[in-house]
């Protein structure tokens, strides 16, 4: 007998601090995971500032952090009830809220050798009494304290979404990071998936400084400039591409004043841009051709903002000639929803006592039963 599919709403809000994304999700025992519903809540302009700073200054005081919190937090309750009134669901109707929370620092190799860390701003208990659902959080830690990366961790959501396709599949993330999984056609050889680098996150930033807004549209911008070799070449030389999987970066990593450091001081801002789309394009690309097998044929599904930025996806093509792009519309999930996808499908993970992530991925000692429940 068929189960009954249970409802979930995933929240995520990514390294761009561009939004919270919510998606309603069913979850049964015999289908891939569906999508039901998407809310949007854009982050204001104060709310961006505080987590930017909070995500880059060198002293932060606790009450700062509590009022960044405290301010994400409703947002995200506010997207919750806006998407349960949409879709006339009530709360009791919810199995579980999975909320990523806001990373503002992330160290998985500890720092100047202290701990390993990763920090997601978050107040689930807040988050439970605001909307009376049960709330499912704190995912990464139990990964990292398994010795992982706690990160990238859609993977294991990708395979249940895409497992059953025939053949090789290639899933793309290009958030403000950009993080690869490949799912391999022997169900034998173990799922890999790894950070490849920065993705909007430079180019969001030079914008900024630049020309003023968040984001370069479709990427028209670096279109209009023409690719400095040798800061590429420069760029590239950061030990992070070099590092083997299992990898992780962030913002610590990957910054302005980083990039301000390799410039020559000739380039035009324009030029730049277009340097840092091809370093997105080219570390997607080395990452790709390290993975052990044929590549020819293989279908490459790209989701994330980035997937909208037409000339970051023309460079993509240009480096990756045998795959197949695809969108992941094609299989019910338009491509700005897969993450908020995954932590809906974690809460149920959790829910069920079963793991969130993939060893062969993170690194851990093994599977782990991510993430603590809250009650309403
Ligand atoms: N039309 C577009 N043209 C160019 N870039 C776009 C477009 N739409 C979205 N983006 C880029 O996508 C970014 C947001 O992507 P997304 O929401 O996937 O990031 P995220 O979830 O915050 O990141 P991460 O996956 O690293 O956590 C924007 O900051 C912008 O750089
Ligand atoms: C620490 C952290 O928040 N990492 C994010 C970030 O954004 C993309 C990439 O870097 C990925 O590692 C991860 O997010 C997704 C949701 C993940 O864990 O799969």
């Amino acid at each position: 007998m068929k189960s009954a599919p249970h409802y979930y709403i995933g929240l995520m809000s990514g390294t761009s601090l561009d939004g919270i994304d919510a998606a309603l999700v069913a979850i049964g025992r015999d289908t891939p995971p569906q999508l039901l519903g998407t809310l949007a809540a854009e982050m204001p302009d104060t709310l961006h500032e505080q987590l930017l700073h909070l995500c880059h200054a060198q002293e932060v005081s606790f009450a700062e952090l509590a009022a960044a919190e405290d301010a994400f937090c409703r947002l995200q309750a506010e997207a919750v009830k806006a998407l349960l009134t949409a879709q006339q669901l009530s709360p009791e109707q919810i199995q579980a809220v999975g909320s990523h929370g806001q990373t503002v620092e992330h160290a998985p190799d500890g720092h100047n050798g202290g701990p390993a860390y990763t920090l997601q701003l978050d107040n689930p208990s807040l988050l439970a009494e605001l909307t009376g659902c049960t709330v499912v959080a704190d995912f990464r830690r139990r990964d990292l304290a398994a010795g992982g990366q706690a990160a990238p961790l859609a993977q294991a959501f990708h395979q249940a979404l895409f497992g059953r396709q025939e053949g090789e599949q290639l899933i793309l993330n290009l958030g403000g990071f950009a993080n690869l999984t490949w799912l391999p056609s022997n169900s034998k050889t173990p799922v890999t998936g790894f950070d490849t680098g920065p993705a909007n996150v430079l180019l969001d930033a030079w914008f900024s400084k630049h020309q003023g807004g968040r984001f370069d549209q479709n990427g028209a911008w670096a279109a209009s400039g023409n690719v400095d070799p040798e800061l590429l070449e420069r760029l590239l030389d950061a030990p992070f591409f070099q590092q083997p999987p299992p990898r992780s970066t962030g913002r610590e990593l990957f910054h302005l004043p980083w990039l301000e450091r390799h410039l020559a001081g000739h380039e035009t801002p324009d030029d730049v841009q277009a340097t840092l789309a091809e370093l997105t394009a080219v570390s997607v690309a080395q990452g790709i051709q390290q993975l052990p097998f044929s590549h020819q044929g293989v279908t490459l599904i790209t989701c994330g903002g980035g997937a909208h930025n037409a000339d970051l996806m023309a460079r993509l093509a240009a480096h990756l000639p045998f795959a197949t792009f695809a969108s992941p519309s094609s299989y019910g999930w338009p491509e700005d929803w897969i993450e908020a996808g995954a932590f809906a499908w974690l809460a149920h993970q959790r829910l069920h006592q079963l793991p969130g992530n993939l060893p062969s991925v993170t690194g851990a000692r093994g599977p782990r039963v991510l993430g603590g429940v809250y009650a309403p």
